[in-house]
């Protein structure tokens, strides 16, 4: 073959998604078109990459479950163990795209490129931007430059880590943004432009799901004015091994709920203190682990990996802080 291998794994989402109206961007069917009939669009895609295709699931992102991401984490490690492999691409409803993301980029051995790719305008629309969005992922998983950069995240022409990217906005193109750690590069007339060389996010662990068929149970409880801490009781109480409150401000939580979370700590169940803000590092307190730059969706994920590990909980914390 002439070109690199690059497998593509289809889950669903809008980038899949179809509708009667050509204009309808809000109220379609996510995860309607099969893998080749994604493939088929982009006739380019043969220009510089030779690909193959894998239907994984073909659903909206918000039923993506642990079952589909200890799947395709097993797959890809697999296929990028081969030499036919130079990348993978992973085609994802956007909603919950960061989450399997930033699996994949815990979970991945491989410094080959795993891109996540999504699109905000239904396959079926005018303008839609999955097409373009694919090719460009598929050209990142093709690329030499886009090796030892972890998991990342193509849309919109911007090259993301997956570790530092969230879906901002409801319903704009525009919707995935870097942190404040920034993208990694973009895309200039479909060709991937980095702005570093490599580097992948300061102590980033990496667990191995090889052998897991099922991944411990964790919730998030939103914080707010007037909570309730029942909120937080009835998620231990429904077996929760660990809680990621997304707090206020630096993980800031209700006076009333600090002794409840002291006191789960103590029985040795972890409660990881995020944000909803939508930025910045919250830090170490008392009544809880401080989830560092991770959001609430993402601290979920890695504690919910640290605790396949371990449930000492000095170890647990040294995985966020
Ligand atoms: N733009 C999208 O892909 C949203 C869709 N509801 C999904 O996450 O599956």
């Amino acid at each position: 073959a002439d070109h690199p291998g690059v497998k593509i794994y289809a889950t669903g989402g809008t980038i899949a998604g179809s509708s009667a109206s050509s204009t309808d961007t809000t109220n379609y069917k996510s995860g309607s078109i099969g893998v080749q009939a994604l493939l088929d669009a982009v006739p380019e895609l043969a220009d510089v990459a030779e690909v193959t295709g894998e239907q994984i699931a073909n659903t909206g992102s918000s039923n993506i479950d642990q079952e589909i991401l200890l799947k395709l984490s097993k797959s890809i490690n697999e296929a990028l163990a081969t030499d036919a492999t130079h990348g993978v691409v992973i085609t994802h409803g956007t909603d919950t795209l960061e989450e399997t993301g930033f699996f994949l980029d815990l979970t991945v051995e491989s410094d080959k490129p795993v891109v996540m790719v999504g699109a905000m305008r239904p396959a079926t629309a005018i303008s839609a931007d999955g097409p373009f969005n694919l090719l460009e992922a598929v050209t990142l998983a093709a690329d030499e430059g886009a090796e030892g950069r972890g998991a990342m995240i193509v849309l919109n022409d911007r090259i993301g880590s997956a570790y530092y990217t969230t879906k901002t906005n409801a319903i704009m193109m525009d919707t995935f943004k870097a942190t404040e750690q920034g993208y990694l590069g973009a895309f200039i007339s479909g060709k991937p432009h980095f702005y570093y060389t490599p580097a992948t996010p300061t102590d980033k662990p990496h667990f191995d799901v090889t052998s897991l068929d099922g991944l411990p149970k964790v919730d998030i409880v939103y914080a707010h004015q007037d909570m309730d801490p029942a909120l937080f009781t009835a998620a231990l109480d429904n077996g929760a091994k660990g809680i990621v409150i997304a707090g206020s401000g630096n993980g800031s939580i209700p006076d009333t709920l600090k002794p409840l979370v002291k006191q789960a700590m103590e029985d040795g169940l972890p409660v990881v203190r995020s944000t909803r803000t939508g930025n910045g590092i919250v830090t170490a307190k008392e009544e809880g682990i401080g989830s560092g730059a991770l959001n609430p969706q993402k601290a979920r994920i890695l504690l919910s990996l640290a605790l396949t590990e371990t449930d000492d909980m000095d170890k647990v914390r040294s995985y966020f802080e």
